[in-house]
């Protein structure tokens, strides 16, 4: 009888076993199932705009086409189907990739794009920054994943971590076997942070032996939406620096901001602002993405991460490190290059790609106020408004009832609400148990996402179903 083998599940990793990721979890796995069962889902449980129809921007698939198929440019009608300004662009994106799309580029990747995100930062804060420091990584997901790689040494080193959470950060965290530790953010105060409670979660993991390395912030939020200002930001960075951690800012939703009290500021803007020591001291990693904002080019899996107060000892492991996966995906690169440094006005492609972008912008600004509005109407949910980010994270509250039924059936209340959701109206949402959330509290997770004219089609179905669980339900 042969021994078990490596890769028998008993065998594997624990890590690995006790990694959970809800985005793709129960609820997503049913809803598949119901969909091949012929049912119509609407799959609002991803921040993936495409696949609710989104247009692409045309400008940067028309540089990346003739990228991928650059004998296309040697053909003598290539200007009558594609504007002069694609044609350059495509051009000089060429004349940085020797052997083109098809070859490895440098591991950290093309130096000539990640020049042009350099410029990018410059012009958005106002600040030098070191292309040398930019990694262009497979979506912001793999840089992330570097770095807490990099931090995170035993189970004994804590990464603070915003709750409700993006659970990729649960997932790494446990994946590389270090310890999650919790900051919540205040629900009442529009998700608020209060570092109060922040210290206090820090000052009990240090009493249970754990090592807090860095603190993960995500503005704006995902799930709950909320924009940070920049005198929270300045908090943040003035109590990084006195706990001495490392600030991971994931800001992978600057483009995604519906309101204007707070606009998208920076935390590597907000640290030179303040000046030494902090702006000398505090070690910052900054993380970007194609996938989201108006371009919302999830599957070209280009993203970055930009290194701040970084010894160049660590640099140079960082670099070793991307070295092993060879290259960055080269088209996701041209992509970044292009959402970094898109066209301006004057050139031929301008006016379009300005107009597309701001159609989506103010599309997604109106659709997150009928989401909110749509929860708000009925008289169990609370729902904050969706500052920014892509998604609506509603307080449902349940009848003793609910949540009793859904403990006999072996599920947590919010899991089962959703399961039922689901199955009466198609739509599949992320149950706020999959992100983390204060004990007794329940939420899901849905995306802005599904077309306008849908909108109010969705909402109505919800509320139809929610007021008919709360009548079937109540105490
Ligand atoms: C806060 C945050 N950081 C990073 C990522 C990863 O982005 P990349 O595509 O660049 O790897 C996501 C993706 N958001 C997931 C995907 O869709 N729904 C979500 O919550 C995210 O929400």
């Amino acid at each position: 009888m042969m021994g078990r083998k490596a890769l028998d599940y008993e065998e594997l990793n624990e890590n690995v076993k006790k990694v959970q990721y809800a985005v793709r979890g129960e609820l997503y796995l049913r809803a598949s199932e119901l969909q091949k069962e012929g049912k119509r889902i609407i799959f609002t449980n991803v921040g993936n705009p495409h696949a609710l129809g989104q247009k692409p921007l045309t400008f940067p698939r028309q540089v990346v086409a003739l990228c991928q198929a650059p004998f296309l440019l040697d053909d003598p009608n290539v200007g009558l189907i594609f504007p002069a300004d694609a044609i350059a662009r495509a051009k000089h994106y060429l004349s940085l990739a020797p052997g083109g799309l098809g070859a490895y580029s440098d591991s950290r990747g093309i130096p000539g794009v990640r020049q042009e995100v350099a410029e990018f930062i410059q012009r958005r804060d106002g600040y030098p920054s070191d292309p040398e420091l930019i990694y262009l990584t497979d979506g912001a997901s793999k840089g992330v994943m570097q770095m807490l790689n990099a931090i995170i040494r035993n189970e004994r080193d804590g990464i603070l971590v915003p709750v409700p959470q993006y659970p990729l950060y649960s997932a790494a965290i446990s994946l590389f076997g270090g310890s999650l530790v919790p900051y919540y953010l205040e629900e009442e105060a529009n998700w608020g942070l209060d570092l109060v409670s922040t210290r206090q979660s820090v000052a009990e993991a240090r009493s249970k032996g754990i090592t807090v390395r860095a603190m993960v912030i995500i503005n704006p939020g995902n799930p709950t939406g909320q924009c940070l200002s920049e005198a929270n930001i300045r908090e943040l960075l003035n109590f990084c620096y006195q706990e001495n951690l490392v600030l991971l800012a994931d800001e992978v939703y600057q483009q995604n901001v519906y309101q204007d009290e707070r606009p998208f500021i920076s935390a590597r803007k907000v640290m030179f602002d303040m000046g030494p020591p902090v702006s000398r001291e505090v070690q910052l990693i900054s993380f970007h993405t194609v996938s989201k904002g108006y371009w919302g080019e999830c599957g070209q899996r280009g993203g970055y991460f930009e290194m701040t107060n970084i010894p160049p000892k660590t640099v140079d492991e960082i670099y070793k490190v991307a070295s092993i996966a060879l290259s960055p995906n080269v088209p996701g690169q041209i992509f970044m290059g292009l959402m970094v440094n898109p066209p301006k006005p004057g050139d031929i492609s301008y006016l379009k790609y300005s107009a597309e972008s701001k159609s989506i912008l103010e599309s997604l600004r109106r659709r997150a106020q009928i989401m909110t509005d749509g929860f708000n109407s009925c008289r169990n949910v609370v729902c904050n408004f969706t500052e920014g980010a892509m998604y609506s994270f509603p307080q449902i509250r349940l009848p003793q009832r609910a949540m009793d039924v859904a403990k006999s059936a072996g599920k947590a209340p919010d899991v089962y609400y959703c399961l039922k959701l689901l199955e009466a109206t198609g739509i599949s949402t992320v149950p706020g148990s999959g992100f983390g959330q204060k004990e007794g509290v329940f939420h899901l997770r849905t995306t802005i996402l599904p077309a306008e004219e849908d909108m109010p089609a969705i909402m109505s179905s919800f509320k139809k179903f929610n007021d008919s669980f709360m009548e079937q339900y109540q105490d």
